[in-house]
């Protein structure tokens, strides 16, 4: 397990940077992101959640105690993300961050976005995402903009 940075520490207000080398260590790193993000029960971490200051993220939506209509899905490694499009409608959804625990808040976020972004293997995907899938990459793709929660709560 890696250890998660807790609001205040820089890292997590600092623009992280694009990840340029898709090797072993990249893998390992998300692995072990992996791990961490299972053993907080999260759906989502972020890689300068984790002290590293890359623009790479997990997310892996699940059916949880606030989200019960969640999908399932396999955890997808998410690097050098970019939201292309967003649909106008945006939808308010409680949310929580590991980097601020214990707290929860509303958070208003585009129902369906449009996003590009590369596989561990460094594979360009393209695609749209909706509902609480659009929420979680959202929330990731703000960490590696060095935006909170704290910086979201409407
Ligand atoms: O801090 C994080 O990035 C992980 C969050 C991701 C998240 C994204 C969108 C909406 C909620 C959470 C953690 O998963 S916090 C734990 C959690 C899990 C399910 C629902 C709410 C909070
Ligand atoms: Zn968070």
């Amino acid at each position: 397990m890696l250890s998660i940075a807790i609001y205040g520490e820089k890292i997590l207000n600092q623009q992280a940077e694009p990840v340029t080398v898709f090797d072993n260590q990249l893998h390992t790193l998300a692995d072990d992101m992996l791990a961490t993000m299972q053993q907080a029960h999260g759906v989502g971490i972020a890689a300068p959640q984790v002290h590293r200051s890359l623009q790479m993220f997990i997310m892996a939506s699940n059916p949880n105690s606030r989200y019960s209509d969640a999908p399932m899905m396999a955890p997808q490694v998410v690097i050098n993300p970019q939201i292309l499009q967003t649909s106008v409608e945006q939808i308010r959804g409680e949310e929580g961050c590991l980097s601020l625990p214990q707290e929860r808040c509303q958070v208003a976020r585009f129902e369906s976005i449009e996003v590009r972004y590369q596989d561990i293997s460094g594979e360009w995907c393209q695609e749209w995402l909706s509902g609480f899938v659009a929420r979680i990459f959202q929330h990731e793709f703000d960490h590696l903009q060095g935006i909170t929660l704290r910086e979201r709560m409407s």
